[in-house]
């Protein structure tokens, strides 16, 4: 048998794909799951889609990990012009070493040995939030993650408790939400229509500035006394350059805490929806999670939810089936190997979460909700990847995890909370979000004794 060099050359050209993109730019945007079904169906892995720009699928875990470990210059921010006016100058802008210098400023703010003060607050927003229910009421399971996970970031991570101050805040961060989520605005902003002239964009501009300077008051405050402040911003506000510098300037560390915002209230709220229907519409998840529950005193020690076996395993199996984020994005700056192929600059390359979680090599019966094959398994970084990877994996990944068996836990010890429907509903883009195409409801049936 004869070799031939160009037999070791990796190839020049693309995955192979579909040849016209209009059918999969409109199935990316409205049912992702399926365009990825089918592609890997029809191309195998590694397939290239044009979605928003040329991109090479794969959720092979050797394909993952090339993405994750590829050195980050290899890589540009996702910013396009109009992601640069939510995000302003947010770290999330950068790359390689300035990307890895903020991050690291910012990280320890994030950190579990941080975050396990943060345990009581939390459970003291769900209670918060239980005392509002009456007996018979149909309940919105996201809209209620969405009103606790809120309470939570302004106390825990915006450090403000008096409730005058945190009410304040919700109203600017309900009326910004609102308006980032203005069809208008989504429409003029992807058509690259930024002035403020435009009549959504400038209601944007206004909101957004107003939303700042509440942020900015607050960071005024917490200078003022940063003994009585803890959490997040109160870290970004009291760290400093290897010269004693600050680390970061006002500007950048409100248009930081707007993107934690952004990151991090929905993709929570979700969560915490699938898992509390996950859990209340499999009776032997639930049993199980109670007697381990059993013996947790959220009172006396609330981070003891960490701790249970079981518990993490239902968290992780959450984020395995619901991924509130299917598909892990990367703007090629410097062509990469993956798979075999050289994906030049400017194309975009993938790690594509939902594929690898329900891939029925890795996961046995990937349809069936079953935590246990957590205890059963330790998963890779590239096998189980909900949060991402590599430099850019999510700088919410262990307060995420946390805050919802914190929030879960304190639900199921407290109240009786009945599902409306126990079948799973169908998944729906929301924005680069998957959620439950119908609302995920359940019946408030009262305090536990
Ligand atoms: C269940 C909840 C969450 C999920 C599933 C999730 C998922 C993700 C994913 C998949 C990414 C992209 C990572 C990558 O590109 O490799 C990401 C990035 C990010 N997440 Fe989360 N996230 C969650 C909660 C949070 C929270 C609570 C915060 C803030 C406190 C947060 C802040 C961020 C930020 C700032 C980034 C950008 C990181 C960077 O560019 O360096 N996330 N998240």
């Amino acid at each position: 048998m004869t070799i031939n060099a160009t037999d070791f050359a990796p190839h020049m050209k693309l995955p192979p794909g579909p040849r016209f993109s209009l059918f999969s730019k409109i199935g990316y945007l409205r049912d992702p799951i399926n365009l990825f079904s089918q592609m890997k169906d029809k191309y195998g892995d590694p397939f290239c889609v044009t979605t928003s720009a040329k991109t090479v699928f794969t959720a092979d875990p050797v394909g993952v990990k090339q993405i994750f470990t590829s050195p980050t210059d290899c890589f540009l921010p996702l910013q396009v012009e109009a992601q640069k006016q939510v995000l302003g100058k947010a770290f999330t802008g950068h790359s390689g070493a300035e990307h890895r210098r903020q991050r690291a400023l910012l990280a320890p703010g994030l950190r579990a040995e941080a975050l396990q003060r943060l345990a009581g607050q939390m459970v003291n927003a769900a209670r918060l939030r239980i005392e509002t229910w009456h007996v018979g009421q149909s309940l919105d399971l996201v809209e209620e993650g969405m009103a606790i996970a809120l309470e939570i970031i302004i106390r825990a991570l915006f450090s403000v408790h008096d409730r005058a101050g945190i009410e304040k805040r919700k109203k600017a961060v309900r009326a910004f939400s609102e308006q980032l989520s203005n069809k208008l605005f989504l429409v003029t902003s992807m058509m690259g229509l930024l002035h403020p002239a435009v009549p959504s964009q400038g209601k944007f501009i206004r909101v957004r500035q107003q939303f700042q300077d509440l942020l900015l008051q607050t960071i005024a405050d917490i200078r003022a006394d940063p003994s009585k402040h803890e959490g997040l911003l109160a870290h970004m506000v009291l760290a400093k350059r290897d010269d004693g510098s600050p680390a970061f300037g006002d500007i950048e560390m409100a248009d930081n805490m707007i993107t934690m915002l952004i990151a991090g209230h929905e993709t929570s709220a979700l969560s915490f929806g699938w898992a509390l229907q996950a859990v209340l519409g499999t009776p032997d998840v639930y049993n199980r999670l109670m007697s381990e529950l059993a013996d947790v005193d959220l009172e006396v020690n609330p981070n003891a939810v960490h701790n249970l076996p079981y518990m993490n395993a239902v968290i992780k199996e959450v984020l395995r089936f619901w991924t509130p984020v299917p598909d892990v994005l990367r703007l090629v700056a410097k062509p990469i190997k993956l798979m075999g192929y050289t994906i030049p600059e400017g194309t975009q390359v993938c790690a594509c979460v939902w594929l690898t979680h329900f891939d029925p090599d890795l996961y046995e019966n990937p349809w069936d909700f079953n935590p246990s094959r957590f205890l059963d398994r330790r998963y890779t970084a590239f096998e189980y990847y909900p949060f991402g990877g590599g430099e850019r994996v999510c700088v919410g990944n262990t307060f995420a995890p946390m805050e919802l068996k914190v929030l879960l836990a304190t639900i199921l010890k407290t109240c009786r909370v009945e599902l409306q429907d126990t079948k799973f509903p169908m998944l729906l883009r929301t924005g680069f979000l998957l959620g439950p195409k119908t609302p995920l409801r359940a019946t408030y049936q009262g305090k536990l004794l």
